[in-house]
């Protein structure tokens, strides 16, 4: 299959677009304006320095008026910068913020270096927090020096800061002032530098600390035990109830144990990538280390690292505030219910000859799981068969029985729980098991059998299939996936291209287009229904995969791992066209649409980029209703290993999606199987309601985003180009210039047309079929170039004219 793309933006139209920029935007103006704008800043520095040495000597001559100081020769002054330098410093030192006028040179170096294109700092904040630097200092110093002594010419905080300084102290006060100086200079140091807001925390924290200490030592002296008082008493509350349950005074001689593992939950904010662990940190505190901003440009050694998330480093991820508990009340499994369940696992194999040596019962979210280990010489097969009345007379569906239990050798019955309780997302992604993951692309699902939070990397998987009948907890579960990486991803690492024929399940995550979302430049619809868009964007995927492998290949890179390593150790020169590359993950909701209009031309691509794309960070997840054979094909399964089922009618059905049987029998609601090769695991999927996906998507799209969404390389269909009719009113963009290259050289080639404007091959050739309806060049004549039927550029500019 031949791809052939281009990035968005060529050389040619760049030059035309900066042709028709303002002046003021042009480039040698703003080279220029940098460059005057550094010199008035060392003027102002020579000026000032001046002044302070000489300004007492020139005091009397800035009395004079201006028109005597400027026209009258005679008068001189000892300001090295002359007249104006005096007059200057005059003005803004001791008639505007005294000595603190020397911090409107900074913001004269830092304006000059950014409209020379490079940015020492973060503008606007800089801009800020000096002015208000500035205010402060005078008013300060107008403070402290209310009044120049009778020698010193110099009004230290200058007379704004005197005016000022002594309105304040009239309205609150000498010490009133002294005391709003205090709060507002903390709180400029303290927001303007995060250093010193870290150093003023820790004061009080190790004050808290102390006075903790000398507490607990005054209250109790002994050590601490480990275990508090309340814990305990749960402990032997259950053993009692344990014991209450199991003594053999019921019909019941097996022993049974029970397990009720409950993962502990670290109740703290998700803090991806912290530079510094805090031990409360209750608040979503993302903090990138970087207070300058380093020049994004190649320049080899020695620079400091390339940080992918500077452009957006005040970006805030969602705090675990946005979530919902979902508690579902009294949703334990009683004692009863256990020991009834029990008793009739045990009377309905003991009704068929199965004698039982141990029971054991491990409960989770949604079904309990009894282990049990037969009496020697009973076979494992019988049990199996048995599987039917077995839940028949528990009375509950969606009994899954597992013989063997891979690994244990003992046999599980998956009884449902008669209250399942409801996993909520926030439970999942406040366990320390989320919080603390280095995975690449962490996800969070839900909860296994034994409680523990069920996550995998999906760099690992590397493509899921999700499967289950309507109304089963597919969407919730795609949306669960989405969420673990939107609260642990950086916009700038990942990229999400999301497909959904149905329009409506994936709809309420367009407004992250700025942030997280990757399209076809031109594109409006950031989220992809159109049937011929989804073509092309994953015919354009498949070119991005493409171009990243040419990219690793030149960086020595055996994956986009390795490479991105390189990239922000400043290995690779980005002016030879190497770039951070985010992961991009697909998301294709309703595939069975897709594959029943599409057919091939959707399954090829797909199957293209699941087996190749893995080295280069594209990942895919597809979900789909009908789990039948010729939605789920051979292709298809044999490059999605990891499947997730979630309810299906048949056994059938359980077949296509994990090759065996099993998917049936759960239970709905988000009860599942994800199976990955040979291995296969009971989940419960955790719950995340709309709403709370539209708080994160609202919480995110309000933040400042990238100026567009992520552009994938053009693709244009050979379908779109069709050979038919040409249109010369919907001329190519591009028309004009290729005829002129096309009369220039007299050569009617598709090929240089390609190169000229560095476009895909189908818009050149669209292109030249534009030219030959126009009479520029005539038709086609298979390998060679066409004939070209315009002289001379005057007759070319004539034909052109006529179009407009
Ligand atoms: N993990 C879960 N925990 C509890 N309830 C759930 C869970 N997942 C889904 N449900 C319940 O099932 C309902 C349907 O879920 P969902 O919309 O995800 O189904 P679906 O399989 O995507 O259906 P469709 O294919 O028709 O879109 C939800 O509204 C919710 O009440």
């Amino acid at each position: 299959m031949a791809f052939k793309a281009k990035k968005p933006g060529n050389s040619k139209q760049q030059k035309k677009k900066q042709k028709t920029q303002p002046f003021f935007l042009n480039e040698k103006f703003r080279f220029i304006l940098g460059i005057f704008i550094l010199l008035i800043s060392a003027y102002l520095l020579i000026a000032f320095i001046s002044f302070l040495f000489f300004g007492a000597a020139d005091q009397s001559k800035l009395d004079l008026s201006w028109k005597e100081l400027v026209f009258n020769s005679d008068v001189k002054v000892e300001n090295k910068a002359g007249k104006t330098g005096a007059f200057l410093s005059e003005k803004l030192m001791n008639r505007g913020f005294g000595i603190a006028s020397f911090l409107f040179i900074y913001l004269f170096v830092v304006s000059g270096f950014k409209i020379l294109g490079r940015n020492l700092v973060k503008y606007r904040r800089t801009v800020i927090y000096t002015l208000l630097t500035v205010i402060w200092f005078s008013v300060f110093l107008g403070f402290v020096f209310p009044k120049t002594s009778a020698s010193s010419f110099i009004y230290p905080g200058g007379q704004y800061g005197f005016v000022l300084g002594s309105w304040l102290s009239t309205l609150i006060g000498k010490i009133g002032l002294l005391l709003l100086l205090f709060i507002s200079g903390l709180s400029i140091l303290v927001v303007r530098f995060e250093k010193v807001y870290s150093a003023v925390k820790n004061i009080f924290k190790r004050r808290e600390k102390i006075v903790a200490e000398e507490d607990s030592e005054e209250d109790s002296p002994a050590e601490e035990p480990l275990i508090s008082d309340d814990s305990i008493s749960k402990v032997i509350d259950e053993e009692d109830n344990i014991k209450a349950i199991f003594e053999p005074d019921v019909a019941d001689e097996e022993p049974m144990e029970i397990q009720r593992a409950e993962e502990e939950e670290v109740h703290q904010e998700v803090k991806p990538a912290p530079e510094e662990k805090e031990e409360e940190g209750l608040e979503l505190t993302v903090h990138h280390k970087k207070e300058e901003e380093v020049e994004a440009n190649f320049t080899g050694e020695g620079m400091e690292d390339y940080d992918p998330t500077l452009e957006l480093s005040r970006f805030k991820f969602p705090s675990l505030e946005l979530l919902e508990e979902h508690s579902s009340g009294n949703a334990e499994v009683s004692n009863e219910e256990l020991l009834a369940n029990k008793n009739k696992i045990v009377e309905t194999l003991r009704h068929y000859k199965i004698e039982i040596v141990k029971i054991r019962a491990t409960i989770g979210p949604t079904i309990t799981l009894y282990e049990i280990i037969p009496a020697p010489g009973i076979r494992i097969a019988k049990i199996k068969n048995l599987e039917d009345d077995i839940a028949l007379s528990l009375a509950a569906l969606g009994i899954r029985i597992i013989a063997p239990i891979p690994g244990r050798g003992t046999i599980g019955i998956e009884v449902p729980n008669r209250k399942p309780e409801v996993v909520s997302m926030r439970s999942i992604l406040s366990s320390r098991k989320f919080q603390e993951s280095t995975a690449d692309l962490p996800i969070a699902l839900g909860k296994t059998i034994s409680n523990e939070t069920y996550m995998f990397d999906l760099t690992k998987m590397p493509h899921i299939l999700v499967a289950g009948a309507t109304g089963q907890g597919k969407s919730v579960g795609i949306n669960v996936i989405i969420t673990s990486l939107l609260y642990k991803k950086h916009p700038s690492q990942i990229k999400f291209v999301f497909i959904d024929p149905k329009k409506v399940e994936l709809n309420l995550y367009s407004v992250l287009e700025k942030h997280y979302l990757a399209k076809l430049p031109d594109e409006e619809e950031p989220v992809i229904t159109d049937i011929q868009k989804v073509k092309n964007t994953l015919n354009s995927l498949n070119v991005e995969m493409d171009q990243r492998y040419d990219l690793l290949k030149k960086a020595h890179a055996r994956n986009i791992k390795e490479y991105n390593k390189k990239f922000i150790g400043r290995r690779l020169n980005p002016e030879k066209g190497h770039r951070f590359l985010p992961y991009i993950i697909v998301v294709i909701d309703e595939f069975a649409d897709l594959i029943m209009t599409a057919g091939k031309e959707i399954e090829l691509p797909i199957a293209r980029i699941a087996q190749l794309a893995r080295a280069v960070g594209i990942h895919m997840i597809i979900a789909t209703q009908r789990p039948s054979t010729n939605i789920i094909t051979g292709v298809i399964k044999a490059n999605f290993p990891a499947r997730i089922a979630f309810k299906v009618a048949s056994m059938i059905d359980s077949r296509t999606i994990l090759d065996t049987p099993g998917a049936n029998q759960l239970i709905g609601k988000g009860d599942m199987l994800i199976a990955q090769g040979s291995n296969m695991t009971r989940v419960q999927c955790a719950f995340i309601d709309t709403p709370e996906v539209e708080n994160i998507c609202t919480f995110i799209s309000e933040q400042q985003g990238f100026p567009s969404a992520f552009l994938l390389p053009e693709y244009v269909s050979e379908d779109e180009v069709g050979p038919g009719e040409v249109d010369l009113n919907h001329r190519d963009e591009l028309f004009n210039d290729a005829a002129r290259v096309v009369v220039a050289n007299q050569m009617g080639s598709t090929s240089m047309i390609q190169r000229k404007f560095s476009i895909g091959y189908n818009r050149a050739g669209r292109i030249m079929d534009q030219l030959e309806a126009a009479g520029v060049v005539g038709p086609s004549e298979g390998s060679k170039a066409r004939q070209v039927l315009l002289q001379d550029e005057y007759s070319l500019e004539q034909l052109l004219n006529s179009f407009n």
